[in-house]
């Protein structure tokens, strides 16, 4: 079976120079719920990974984005986060609205540069965020 796909956006404060992350709680199901992850989620039929990341940040953190580079994984250029799905990432940066916690999380918290290890992430996005956090502090960061 193909896996499935789940888009999620790295949202700093500035592409180019990247200093705050924003990493989202999860509340459910039982066995995640507590951990924090990027804002996301599944790539609906019809939908383009692109449209499927815009309207996921909508209901979750009712925002509008700008999207910077893709984030690419190891995989295909895709981050296998568990074994049933895969996740492609893109940096973006908010263009409408304050992030708030609407739907599938009850908390958001900016991290700061380079401590964007510090709280507890889903297993699959330990090696992103490792790679987000190299990424940052190079020249051009996420744009
Ligand atoms: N959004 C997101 N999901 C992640 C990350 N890391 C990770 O392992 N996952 C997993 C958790 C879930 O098993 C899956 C995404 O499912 P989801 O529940 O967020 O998707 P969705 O919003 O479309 O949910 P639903 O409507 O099907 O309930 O990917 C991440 O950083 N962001």
């Amino acid at each position: 079976m193909s896996p499935i796909l789940v888009v999620a956006a790295a949202v700093v404060d500035d592409l180019a120079a990247p200093r705050r992350l924003l990493a989202a709680r999860r509340t459910r199901p039982a066995h995640v719920a507590g951990r924090w992850e990027l804002p996301g989620g599944k790539v609906e039929p019809g939908e383009t990974p692109q449209q499927a990341l815009h309207r996921e940040l909508d209901e979750e953190l009712g925002v509008r984005v700008q999207l910077g580079t893709e984030i690419a994984g190891p995989a295909d250029g895709r981050w296998p986060i568990t074994p049933r799905h895969v996740m492609r990432v893109w940096a973006a940066v908010l263009t409408h609205g304050d992030p708030r916690p609407l739907e599938g999380h009850d908390q958001l918290r900016w991290l700061h540069h380079p401590d964007w290890h510090t709280v507890a992430w889903l297993d699959g996005d330990v090696d992103l965020v490792r790679e987000l956090t190299v990424r940052a502090a190079e020249p051009g960061g996420l744009a």
